[in-house]
């Protein structure tokens, strides 16, 4: 029988890379993505995959216990890659509520309903739970997060998913829950949506708006390529070991206001413009509250351990994502036409 696989928030921006990956590579699984298809999620993502035999959608919530435990009796999986979650930041500074319910009740139904189908044979199992860097809080100018580094979250969202991280281990050493985590830095590339700063900037630049930069632009995030997350968790799902966390990040800082001058610069080559014109628009706004300054990870237990590291240059892996933005403006237009320019006319209106 083929092994049946959960991969939550699939029609989000990283999920939809994992779920790609998978049903295209394993046509022995059957893979079930579950998503509640909120503001970020698309099943235009996936419209490549969705009629393969190997590949079942589910719409609904992981905050609904009920509708959850009823899932897990009806699929009895044999492993979940829990990618499902509310993740932008200022998001949980205007809402924190959101983000606890969904990432931390969200994660706590998940554990809940794999321990009970899985309670009498664990073998085989996994319960795989995807987080952030952010749960490390914030470096100063040097230094690494590695897997050892104590929890220090800043924010609503980042202390949501050091929660649920928490929660996670503790259904390992309570219930011997098969599972494993991973915490990766920033990523980038095609499908994500544009509240994150990229693609923000990129349809920004597109609609001549001001590309608001909070603070001076000097805090650093690590970037790195979205299909080499997915690559890193192919593995980690297949060979990390039970128990553990792996760091994953691009070994790629970028001050934010280097990162946007580039995006600039290369946007105003692709749309037939001054050098210069673009960076016009950079507007220096108030800063995000609580803003970690940076952001560095320590990926050397992910390559010793099991070979990983990103294979895609961020040259390449830029310049892919702005032609991927400026080929799918239907893309931007359809998933912007819910609620996110009201989002982003409150957010713009508060500094
Ligand atoms: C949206 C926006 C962001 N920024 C700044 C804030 C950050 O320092 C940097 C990147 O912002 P964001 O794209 O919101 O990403 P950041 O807060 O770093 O968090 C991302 O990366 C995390 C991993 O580090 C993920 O866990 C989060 O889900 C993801 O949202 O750019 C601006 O200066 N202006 C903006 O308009």
């Amino acid at each position: 029988m083929k092994k049946k696989i959960l991969i939550t928030g699939g029609a989000g921006f990283i999920g939809s890379h994992v779920v790609r990956l998978f049903v295209n590579k394993y046509p022995e699984y059957q893979i079930v993505n579950l998503d509640a298809l909120t503001y970020a999620g698309n099943l235009e993502n996936l419209k490549d995959i969705d009629s393969k035999p190997n590949y079942t959608f589910v719409k609904g919530d992981i905050t609904n216990l009920e509708f959850v435990t009823e899932l897990f009796k009806d699929f009895q999986f044999d492993g979940v890659l829990h990618l499902a979650a509310e993740s932008h930041v200022d998001r949980s500074i205007s809402d924190p509520l959101a983000f606890i319910t969904t990432n931390i009740v969200g994660t706590v139904n998940l554990l809940n309903a794999a321990k009970e189908i899985w309670k009498d044979n664990m073998e085989g199992k996994r319960f795989y739970h995807i987080s952030t860097d952010e749960v490390y809080g914030s470096l100063g100018e040097t230094g690494k997060f590695l897997e050892t580094t104590p929890y220090d979250p800043r924010s609503p969202y980042s202390a949501s998913k050091a929660s649920s991280d928490h929660l996670v281990r503790a259904y390992f050493h309570t219930y011997n829950m098969p599972v494993v985590l991973s915490n990766c830095s920033n990523n980038y590339g095609a499908n994500q949506f544009p509240e994150k700063l990229i693609p923000l900037v990129i349809n920004n630049i597109k609609n001549s708006k001001p590309l608001p930069i909070y603070g001076k632009g000097e805090n650093v995030r690590d970037w790195l390529f979205v299909e080499d997350h997915a690559l890193a968790i192919d593995m980690i799902y297949h060979k990390g070991k039970t128990g553990e966390t792996y760091n994953i990040g691009g070994n790629n800082e970028w001050t934010n206001i280097d990162l946007v001058r580039k995006l600039c610069d290369i946007m105003d080559k692709k749309l037939n413009q001054k050098i210069g014109t673009s960076q016009k628009l950079i507007t220096f706004v108030k800063d995000r509250a609580g803003h970690d300054l940076r952001y560095a990870i320590d990926a050397t237990k992910i390559k010793n351990e099991l070979g990983w590291e990103p294979s895609i240059q961020f040259e390449e892996g830029f310049e892919q994502t702005i032609d991927w933005y400026l080929e799918n403006t239907n893309w931007l237009e359809n998933i912007l036409s819910g609620d996110y320019e009201k989002y982003y006319e409150q957010q713009y209106d508060k500094r």
